[in-house]
């Protein structure tokens, strides 16, 4: 299905966040938005979620108001409940999302699938911070959403980290066959994992880049000489604003 924003608005506290923005993602597109801090990215994010509610505009799957479950959305922060461990993090969408019913065993399954499985019966205290990141992802997955809302997921990982992680992520997304935004501050990151990259202008409105690097994304890729082409692009678009 095809996710809409049509002329979509938002304002905290009589303060213009989000004017007139419109985008369509494709199903299976993975979307980065970028731009400078304070834009309005995780305003967007929050929604779509339906965790806000648009002043004006709609919010549309194909041409249907989107059902609760059409998002998988993590935020910021990983939200892990510290006194359960990986297991029961995992099973929390069964015991509280009605009609989304998965058993322990599919989540062995997922960990198994994704290199996890060691992790378990981890409380999240015993994670390191990349760890943390991965299975808030696969809690996210387990919500059975088409799109899924990525609020910059690697934000605080080191370098290293955030490689690996890349990596994973993508690995993960070529089998799923499902929707990515995903907010991020690191052009690299951004280019690498992107379909398309949408630049958020505050108050003025988006700009897109479509990334015809091939796939599968190889982190060698970083060190092309087209990599470095879209990354001044990018660094032109977002400091010039929109004429
Ligand atoms: N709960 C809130 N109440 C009032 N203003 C808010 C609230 N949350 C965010 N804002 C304001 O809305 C604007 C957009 O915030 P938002 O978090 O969407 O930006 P962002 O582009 O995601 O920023 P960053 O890149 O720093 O995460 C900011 O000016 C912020 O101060």
């Amino acid at each position: 299905m095809t996710l809409h924003l049509e002329k979509v608005s938002f304002t905290y506290d009589h303060n213009p966040i989000v004017s007139n923005f419109s985008i369509t993602v494709e199903k299976g597109e993975f979307v980065s938005l970028i731009g400078k801090s304070g834009s309005g990215k995780s305003t967007i994010l929050k929604l779509i979620a339906g965790l806000l509610q648009p002043k004006t505009g709609q919010i549309l799957m194909d041409t249907a108001i989107p059902s609760p479950g059409s998002f998988g959305y993590m935020p910021q922060q990983n939200l892990l409940l510290p006194w359960r461990t990986v297991l029961e993090n995992l099973m929390l969408h069964s015991e509280i999302q009605k009609g989304n019913n998965y058993t322990k065993e599919d989540v062995r399954e997922w960990l198994r699938k994704t290199g996890l499985a060691e992790w378990e019966n981890a409380l999240p205290k015993q994670l390191s911070g990349g760890m943390k990141q991965r299975i808030a992802f696969l809690r996210t997955i387990l919500t059975g959403s088409e799109v899924l809302l990525l609020d910059e997921p690697f934000g605080a990982l080191d370098a290293f980290t955030k490689r690996d992680m890349q990596k994973w992520l993508l690995s993960i997304w070529q089998e799923l066959d499902k929707t990515i935004l995903f907010i991020t501050h690191d052009l690299e990151e951004a280019i690498l994992l992107s379909d398309r990259i949408l630049i958020i202008h505050p108050q003025q409105g988006v700009e897109e880049l479509k990334v015809d690097l091939p796939r599968p994304r190889e982190a060698g890729m970083i060190y092309t000489a087209e990599m470095v082409k879209y990354r001044q692009e990018l660094e032109r678009r977002i400091t010039d604003g929109l004429d």
